[in-house]
């Protein structure tokens, strides 16, 4: 198995509470973005202090409440499944600040991470906030969140994202890429891919690609996988009869999304 394609791990870490996936640490090989998703049991609690790393997090399923010192955000979360295909509530926390996420019902949430050391203020981002942007034609149409864009100035690193695919089309599509420090031509931004499938036995192919080819992976994505993208063309297949989901944490030495499209592919946009 390809060493950018992470299965859910399902690890107990206290009652009620299970890291469904930890994308942190040296072994990713990823220097700006971390990721969790961690399940819970209604009325289980789940906290961390943030040390250098600044946090959104982004309630996927259920209903959480979440505390940041004196501020507690009360019932936050809109739906019982990510493919009502409506935006959800999320929280951005900043660095060194301590937060406790409390389910009031079954949840999950997924915890986007950068590293920051400038303090910003805690920031509820309320699903009715949330930009909906549909991109793409022909079978390259997808649907797009816009939790934390670069436009939105509330967090020092992280861009964050949900994008809906229908069966048959394609998305990340054509090929971009943002992996050169390079502004304003490009900019270097890591990013993780969580998948979800409806029905849940789908599976989407995604292949990372840089020119050189040196590095050159097509993986199948099942329900609730990650998939990394240190660098490189990442577009993403969707079979017929599926439906995607994905969340897409980005992060690099400048906030800013600035990417390039493989030249290869570049006609494909420029289709009347
Ligand atoms: O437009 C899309 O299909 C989503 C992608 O842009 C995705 O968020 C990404 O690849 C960001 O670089």
């Amino acid at each position: 198995m390809s060493h950018l394609l992470k299965k859910p791990q399902h690890v107990v870490k206290s009652e009620g509470v299970t890291i469904v996936h930890d994308i942190t640490g040296e072994q990713n090989n990823l220097e700006y973005v971390g990721f969790k998703v961690v399940d819970l049991e209604k009325g289980s609690f789940y906290g961390e202090q943030l040390n250098g790393l600044e946090c959104c997090i982004v309630v996927l399923t259920g209903r959480v409440d979440v505390k940041e010192g004196e501020e507690i955000f009360e019932n936050l979360g809109t739906r019982d499944n990510v493919f009502e295909q409506k935006p959800t509530d999320s929280v951005y926390v900043s660095n060194d600040r301590i937060y406790e996420v409390k389910a009031v019902t079954d949840a999950r949430v997924a915890l986007c991470y950068s590293p920051s050391s400038e303090q910003l203020p805690t920031k509820l981002i309320k699903a009715d906030s949330i930009d909906v942007e549909h991109r793409g034609k022909y079978n390259n149409k997808r649907k797009v969140h816009n939790i934390l864009p670069d436009s939105d100035p509330s967090a020092n690193s992280l861009l964050v994202v949900e994008v809906y695919t229908e069966s048959g089309n394609w998305s990340s599509y054509p090929p971009h890429k943002h992996d050169q420090d390079n502004l304003p031509e490009e900019s270097f931004l890591e990013e993780t891919y969580y998948h979800e499938m409806d029905p849940q036995q789908g599976f989407v192919f995604q292949r990372v690609y840089t020119d050189d080819r040196s590095l050159d992976e097509t993986m199948t994505a099942e329900n609730g996988d990650v998939v990394i993208v240190p660098k490189g063309y990442h577009p993403v297949g969707v079979p017929d009869g599926y439906t995607s989901y994905y969340l897409n944490v980005m992060a690099g030495p400048v906030r800013k999304w600035k990417f390039n499209n493989d030249e290869d592919h570049e006609w494909i946009v420029n289709r009347d």
